[in-house]
């Protein structure tokens, strides 16, 4: 399998080479030259498999020429044996329609473990076999900051450095982050947004000199791999509720686009995925790019949501590019001007290519209390805030009733305790893995929100090549 960029004019890698590279050499994003095919009866025989059998079934076309079946299945057991649920990913029924799939057993309590898991196995195969050393840089608005550092701390091969908007996480995200003792550990709080980290996180990809110093490749859903092992739920789960005789729906909490985009990469493989809603909080570019075409950045507002408080999404270029044509040069052309202006029309095909399977939704602090409610009241389940977008967007959504309709549940409730305890009169306890968090020691850095402060700190604790 190869990969070819968003912006069109990076070379083609195969999937080592793009798992450790991150971003591409041209500031796009890599995506699949073609997209694998699942017929139905591919999809069929997924009945009944593990969690992890069914990772490796999912996965290989994507692996292909970079790691063997069996290669592939030892890093799925070593990923998912760190999750508390038999199932990895247990499927719970709300109502005769709604769902949840419950994304937070791993060992950060919310789904971007599924793919950091997965992802720090990937670094280590990799890097054992070139004998190289690698600088991760990332962005967090919450949960892939301790999702990639419980995935690489005390790896000897990997220094991470992970950036979060000082004062805009809850304090269970940033401890869950900053009490991880481990040399290869850096957390800095920078004084800005989680765009504003992601900024300074692509700007440094594109710093080709700094880039290659000191080997940098990325955690966020700007690397592929991560996007990858997302797909696998979306399979798992349709296939529980009756696919491929029975189309599913599913609800996706969103801000960077990633979650949602496996879901698309999904349908493209064969999966009979009924729609896609892309539920976003009031940082709603989204909303408004998928319902009127217009992706402009607005100001990032605070919310309950924190994770979703972004106005820049990153993996909204990999559907302007697959469902615009593939037209790499076009959209540098179309990504350069939003660089320039924070604003963009999305075109004609763009919109058309998008329309067939998403749909979107806008959820206010009262519809995500009110879903938190109901899932209480109704179905006896906590949820978390952000899986309450999702709710919410699901039962705001009109579709043929005999669809099932998944909810991701993206993060447990214990992460955000005073959200849910307003809510629901009810505060989650932390669970056991987790128990001792208040009791650590934190270790963070603040810096200024400038390249140049962030960039210095980094250069002076990383390893440069050889
Ligand atoms: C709990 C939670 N829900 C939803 C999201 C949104 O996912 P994505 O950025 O893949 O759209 C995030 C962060 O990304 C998150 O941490
Ligand atoms: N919500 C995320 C933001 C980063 O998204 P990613 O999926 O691109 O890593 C977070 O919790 O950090």
């Amino acid at each position: 399998m190869q990969y070819v960029s968003t912006r069109g004019s990076a070379p083609a890698l195969g999937f080592e080479d793009v798992t450790l590279a991150g971003l591409a050499s041209d500031g796009g994003l890599y995506v699949p030259e073609s997209w694998p095919s699942f017929s139905p009866d591919d999809i069929r025989a997924l009945s009944g498999l593990s969690y992890v059998e069914t990772a490796v079934r999912v996965m290989t076309p994507f692996v292909a020429g970079s790691l063997d079946e069996a290669e592939l299945r030892e890093l799925c057991q070593a990923a998912y044996g760190r999750f508390s649920h038999q199932a990895v990913v247990p499927l719970v029924q709300l109502d005769h329609r709604n769902w949840l799939l419950e994304l937070f057993h791993g060992p950060t309590l919310a789904f971007k473990d599924v793919a950091l898991q997965l992802l720090g196995q990937l670094f280590e195969r990799f890097l054992s076999r070139r004998d190289d050393h690698l600088t991760i840089v990332g962005a967090t608005s919450g949960d892939t900051g301790s999702a990639a550092i419980d995935a690489v701390a005390g790896r000897e091969k990997v220094d991470i450095f992970m950036l979060h908007p000082e004062g805009r996480v809850s304090d269970v995200q940033r401890r869950q982050m900053t009490t991880v003792r481990a040399p290869n550990v850096h957390n800095i709080a920078i004084d800005g947004s989680f765009d504003d980290a992601q900024a300074m996180v692509k700007r440094m990809f594109n710093d080709a000199d700094f880039k290659r110093r000191f080997n940098l490749s990325a955690v966020n859903s700007i690397n592929w791999a991560r996007l990858m092992a997302q797909v696998v739920y979306y399979f798992y789960a349709a296939v529980r509720l009756g696919a491929p005789e029975r189309p599913v729906a599913f609800s996706v909490p969103t801000g960077n686009f990633g979650d949602v985009f496996a879901g698309y990469v999904a349908a493209k493989m064969g999966l009979p995925v009924a729609r896609l809603i892309v539920a976003t909080n009031v940082n709603d570019i989204l909303h408004r790019a998928l319902s009127q075409g217009d992706y402009s950045q607005g100001q990032v507002v605070s919310t309950a949501t924190p994770s979703m408080d972004i106005q820049v999404s990153s993996n909204f270029e990999r559907l302007l590019f697959d469902a615009g044509g593939r037209d790499g040069l076009a959209l540098a052309a179309q990504m350069g001007g939003f660089e320039a202006t924070r604003a963009m029309r999305l075109t004609n095909a763009q919109r058309e290519g998008a329309a067939g399977l998403f749909t979107s939704a806008r959820i206010d602090a009262d519809g995500m209390t009110m879903a938190m409610r109901w899932a209480y009241d109704a179905a006896a389940q906590i949820i978390d805030p952000h899986s309450a977008i999702g709710l919410a967007a699901a039962q705001a959504t009109d579709l043929d009733p005999s669809i099932p309709v998944v909810t991701l549940a993206t993060a447990h409730a214990a992460k955000f305790r005073d959200a849910v305890e307003r809510a629901t009169g009810t505060r989650p306890p932390l669970p056991a893995r987790v128990g001792d968090l208040f009791a650590r020691e934190e270790h963070y850095v603040k810096l200024p929100g400038t390249y140049e402060a962030v960039t210095a700190y980094v250069a002076e604790r990383a390893t440069p090549r050889g």
